[in-house]
């Protein structure tokens, strides 16, 4: 499946992606920094392989599913509802300083940004980090000068799974529900997609949950984003 055949039948239009896992390996910072939060509060750290499960639904539900140890939090337990306002402000002041540090892009996505850059395709940046966050991740990856807009997960009321981001986007860049596409790891990405009748590319390298993400309905499953040149 390549990008032109999505676009079908017109291009260039509106790419759109999902930061985290998709264009950028950010689970180190993210772990360093629920862990610090962690330590701080008197509690075990968890270790990157439990918190790149848990990214995907923002820095709130990361940040309960630390608390409570499991990608699972509700019904969150009382002493975990006492200490999220402060476990919350500790892991922001924490990712603010880690963010970037041990961050990476991965391969196939500067070349498939250029390519659609090439073709007259406008960017988009569609993520649930917070918005405070995204700017300085997207700079210090050198990312940041591929995009025309992008949008936090509280830029918006709703966060992916919710379309309203998407289509907020695709029509802030000019875009219809024939020229644009979504590109993400998780089945936040593709839920939403599917709930904006958007067309979806999911990549294998991310993190979903820990799960697979051939099942999820994604119209192409690629393990690069070169592929889809
Ligand atoms: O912050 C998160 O939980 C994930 O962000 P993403 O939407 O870029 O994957
Ligand atoms: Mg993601």
């Amino acid at each position: 499946m390549s990008l032109s055949g999505l676009f079908s039948p017109r291009w260039p239009g509106v790419a759109l992606f999902d930061l985290d896992g998709t264009l950028v390996d950010s689970a180190p910072d993210l772990a360093a920094a629920v862990d610090q939060m962690l330590e701080h509060l008197g509690r075990s750290p968890a270790g990157i392989d439990r918190v790149r499960d848990w990214v995907g639904n923002g820095a709130t539900i990361l940040v309960r599913r630390a608390l409570a140890g499991q990608s699972d939090w509700e019904p969150a337990r009382p002493k975990d509802d006492a200490l999220f306002p402060d476990a919350l402000k500790i892991f922001f002041h924490a990712y603010e300083q880690i963010n970037g540090q041990h961050s990476v892009v991965y391969p196939g996505v500067e070349d498939c940004l250029a390519q659609l850059r090439a073709h007259g395709c406008k960017l988009g940046v569609v993520t649930n980090k917070p918005e405070q966050f995204v700017a300085p991740l997207l700079e210090q990856m050198g990312l940041d000068h591929w995009f025309d807009l992008t949008i936090g997960g509280d830029t918006l009321p709703v966060k992916k799974p919710d379309p309203t981001p998407l289509l907020h986007t695709m029509e802030a860049l000019g875009g219809t529900r024939g020229t644009t596409v979504m590109v993400g790891d998780s089945a936040a990405d593709v839920n939403a997609a599917l709930a904006a009748g958007l067309p979806c590319v999911a990549v294998r390298y991310g993190y979903n949950f820990g799960q697979p993400v051939d099942a999820l309905g994604a119209d192409a499953v690629v393990d690069s984003l070169a592929e889809l040149l």
